[in-house]
């Protein structure tokens, strides 16, 4: 795929406080010959309609027990209200946008993980589908994916947590960089008691702040997801503030903003 392709994963605990100069950002980079793919999560979202129906949400090491039911509302949140809201935003910035989850042409397929009868039905990916992304971005459209994947029977969904998601298309479609859009300015960590954001960090840091529990849940599989992705074609990953002016092409341009983890020379 294009050198000029980036992943940007949105992050639900940030979406409803990134500007409309977020998007106006991301059009400006498109008509510049960048090619944006955009994989979102939604996560506080689906806790709150979960909560409006009266079920509990109940997370194991970061992931959301999914149940039958529970899965019905994710799908319902992730491929409904939040990606139309995005492809919506896109559109208001000049963009076009294309809404689409995993189970769409079946472009996230998915398998059951390991700890299934812990977790339910949430899925690791085993295939991308990334011809049907290299389609849609030709015809000139920005992709909006919803973390659904679909089970290799094609009748099994499954919940897939998005930053995994997003980090399975980077490696599969193999673009250059991945975005990942939250609500802190990067990956933290308290120095002489102070908190900084680290400018960059390596797989082995990774590991010890896991280890240490100075990086902790949601931030886990982020991390996670960026060790896998630069071990592939991803040449880096940068964790930035969605609410930070002209985010996404600052990091383009190579500005020191965020967190960025790179492949080791
Ligand atoms: N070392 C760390 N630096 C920054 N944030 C961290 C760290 N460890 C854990 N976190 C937590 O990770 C959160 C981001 O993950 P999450 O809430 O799942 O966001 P998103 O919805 O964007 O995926 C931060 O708000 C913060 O509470
Ligand atoms: C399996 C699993 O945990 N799936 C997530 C999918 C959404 C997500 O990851 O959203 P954020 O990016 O906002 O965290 C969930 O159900 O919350």
């Amino acid at each position: 795929m294009s050198y000029h392709c980036f992943v940007i994963k949105c992050g639900g605990s940030t979406l409803a406080a990134l500007p409309s100069s977020f998007f106006d950002d991301m059009r400006k980079l498109q008509q510049e010959g960048a090619i944006p793919v955009i994989v979102h999560g939604g996560g506080p979202a689906i806790s709150s309609t979960l909560e409006q129906l009266g079920i509990e949400s109940v997370f194991v090491n970061g992931l959301r027990k999914t149940s039958e039911e529970v899965l019905d509302v994710v799908e319902m949140v992730l491929a409904g209200r939040i990606n139309k809201e995005i492809v919506r935003k896109i559109q208001e910035s000049g963009a076009k946008a294309l809404g689409l989850s995993g189970v769409d042409g079946q472009l996230i397929q998915a398998k059951p993980v390991d700890n299934t009868e812990e977790v339910g039905w949430v899925g690791d990916v085993t295939a991308v589908n990334a011809e049907l992304i290299q389609g849609i971005v030709s015809m000139g459209y920005i992709p909006v994916i919803a973390p659904i994947g679909i089970g290799e029977d094609g009748s099994q969904r499954f919940n897939i947590n998005a930053d995994t998601a997003a980090g399975a298309v980077a490696s599969r479609v193999g673009v250059e960089r991945m975005i990942v859009v939250t609500d802190v300015p990067g990956v933290m960590k308290t120095v002489d008691g102070e908190k900084k954001v680290l400018p960059s960090v390596t797989v082995q840091e990774i590991d010890q702040m896991i280890e240490s529990g100075e990086i902790y849940g949601g931030m886990i599989p982020k991390v996670r997801a960026a060790v896998q992705c630069i071990q592939g074609q991803v040449r880096e990953v940068v964790i930035v503030d969605g609410t930070v002016p002209e985010v996404l092409s600052k990091v383009i341009q190579g500005e020191a903003i965020g967190t960025r983890i790179v492949k080791e020379a």
